[in-house]
């Protein structure tokens, strides 16, 4: 099982990821063109996250996403969230 890091750990790692209000998590809020766009991302990204079993907690509003990231098995944030992370970032720059 992946060791839980301090999420100011991960935060140093990424862009524009914050430290969750509420629990041991990063999060960030993407925004896109337009809905389709957004469900784009979302429907890619969940593909990825069930091939590494890994998964975010989301919320659509129309063209955006609210992400948040930890690993449940850990109670907290491991590599496997910057490696997600890194992945939406990559997606979600392409989709600019
Ligand atoms: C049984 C299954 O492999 C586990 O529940 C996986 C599923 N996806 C997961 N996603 C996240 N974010 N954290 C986990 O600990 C986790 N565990």
């Amino acid at each position: 099982m992946a060791d839980k890091m301090d999420p100011a750990t991960a935060i140093g790692q990424l862009e524009g990821w914050h430290k969750s209000g509420s629990k041991e998590a990063i999060t960030k809020t993407f925004k896109f063109a337009d809905f389709s766009t957004a469900f784009g991302f979302m429907s890619a990204i969940a593909t990825q996250a069930e091939k590494a079993d890994h998964h975010p907690e989301w919320f659509n509003v129309y063209n955006t996403v609210e992400v948040t990231l930890t690993t449940h098995d850990a109670g907290g944030v491991t590599q496997k969230d910057i490696d997600l992370a890194k992945k939406m970032d990559a997606l979600a720059s392409k989709l600019a």
